[in-house]
């Protein structure tokens, strides 16, 4: 496991000095490696540079992912191919490209549930899909199925917004009898997008997905959501109210998503409002940066050294230096927040954002997992006398996103193909800092 950002020695695996817990860790003992689960919908992006018009002529709402008919698919095939206008394709997935990017900072295992064409050939989707995910992405966990993965026409306009119109091939028939208790028992999460439960007819994926779920509530595995795309949240947010209180831990947004499930267009109060669902979460709201908002106990809060900032709840970050809890582990718990701009001002040039929110979200999962691995292999250190979710502060985790998703953003593409940088070409700018 590589640690997020430079860590100071007393905290990180203690080299120096000579007490019981650094010979623990320089002999020959093996360090526990956590992992964490994710459950996806295999789909291949088709990446296509498109007018305005297309968007109106597939009668496609712009910035939405939407499921379209396999007809309507291959005509939007047809037309992108025919007009030259594909300029890549590559894995994609929500969750597979957080599986991805997640392992690829951590330089760590994450599980992969989800399906692949039983019959692969060289060249097709599920071939393209397989050669483009981090070996680090156990795949071994996929169901196999007699036909086509999906395909998500990734469709980006002169503004670079991206359009989803996806042909579902078989993606939704994993079925729950695959899932595998103690996988998810021993993982250190569980994550899974919204988009599971868009499943209609034979499809299993969403009765998989509760089966996972149900598993990691009884083992107290955090679950961890991302919302995917505002519609479907539009279309019965106080079902998903319910369902995020009941089963959810950590929850992922981006601020359209958050306005449709606690009516908020500020990403801030939203954040607030979601605390009322979840224990830990994450809003994006693109040029503006970012936002994370969580509990901590009154004895464990820790006072910022930035300045305290004004804003629809004043001097918001001033705890934001505290390691967030869950609610049911605080005797007196105060909600905290952070906020980040984007890294550097973002990019010189943003091509297209897809996947930007995708690559926040593995950041964070980085961290969950570091303190999973840091508390498994030195229970003793003074940091796990708070039984916090994650290894690192508010604070310290929004700067860690913002720089993964400044990193999607520079490459144009929502799976990273290398890790960050050990050190950063600005110092000032640093994540670490
Ligand atoms: N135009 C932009 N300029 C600078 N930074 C940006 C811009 N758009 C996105 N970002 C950065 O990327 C992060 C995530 O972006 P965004 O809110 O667009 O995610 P998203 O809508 O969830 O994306 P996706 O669903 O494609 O993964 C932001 O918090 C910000 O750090
Ligand atoms: O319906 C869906 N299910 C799963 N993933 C999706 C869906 N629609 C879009 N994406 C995925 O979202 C990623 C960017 O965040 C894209 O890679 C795309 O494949």
């Amino acid at each position: 496991m590589r640690f997020p950002g430079r860590r100071k020695h007393k905290h990180y695996f203690p080299v120096d000095k000579k007490d019981p817990l650094t010979k623990k860790l320089t002999t020959d003992v093996e360090l526990k490696h956590p992992y964490v689960v994710g459950m996806d919908q295999t789909i291949v992006d088709i990446e296509a540079h498109v007018p305005e018009s297309l968007l109106a002529e597939f009668k496609l709402t712009k910035g939405l992912s939407q499921l379209v008919p396999s007809e309507i698919a291959e005509a939007l095939y047809q037309y992108i191919d025919a007009n030259n206008l594909i300029v890549d394709q590559h894995a994609g997935g929500t969750i597979g490209n957080t599986m991805h990017n997640y392992s690829v900072l951590a330089d760590d295992r994450s599980v992969l549930y989800g399906v692949m064409s039983q019959n692969i050939k060289v060249g097709n989707y599920a071939y393209q899909y397989l050669c483009n995910t981090s070996s680090k992405v156990d795949l071994q966990h996929l169901q196999p199925v007699d036909g086509a993965i999906g395909r998500a026409f990734t469709l980006i306009t002169e503004d670079g917004e991206r359009t989803f119109a996806i042909d579902s091939g078989k993606m939704n028939r994993l079925t729950p009898d695959f899932i595998d208790e103690e996988l998810i028992k021993n993982s250190c999460a569980f994550v899974i997008s919204a988009y599971f439960t868009r499943c209609s007819g034979e499809d299993t994926l969403d009765k998989a997905a509760l089966k996972a779920i149900e598993y990691a509530n009884k083992h107290k595995v955090p679950v961890v959501l991302t919302l995917g795309t505002r519609f479907m949240i539009d279309e019965k947010p106080q079902w998903w109210r319910d369902f995020i209180k009941q089963h959810v831990q950590v929850l992922a947004m981006n601020e359209e998503e958050a306005e449709a499930l606690v009516g908020h267009s500020d990403p801030l109060l939203a954040a607030e409002a979601a605390l009322d669902l979840a224990d830990l979460v994450l809003c994006t709201a693109g040029p503006l940066g970012l936002y994370m908002a969580g509990f901590t106990d009154e004895t464990f809060k820790r006072d910022t050294r930035y300045p305290l900032l004004p804003g629809s709840i004043p001097e918001f970050n001033r705890y934001e230096y505290s390691r967030p809890l869950l609610k049911s582990l605080c005797s007196n718990p105060i909600k905290i927040y952070s906020h980040i701009a984007p890294y550097m001002g973002g990019p010189d040039k943003i091509k297209n954002t897809n996947g930007a929110g995708d690559g926040a979200l593995a950041a964070v999962l980085h961290d969950i997992a570091s303190n999973a691995y840091h508390s498994t292999n030195v229970p003793e250190s003074s940091k796990h006398t708070v039984p916090a979710i994650t290894y690192s502060s508010l604070s310290q985790m929004c700067k860690y996103a913002n720089r993964v998703s400044f990193e999607v953003l520079s490459q144009s593409s929502p799976r990273l193909s290398k890790g960050l940088p050990e050190r950063e070409d600005s110092l000032e700018q640093a994540y670490w800092h």
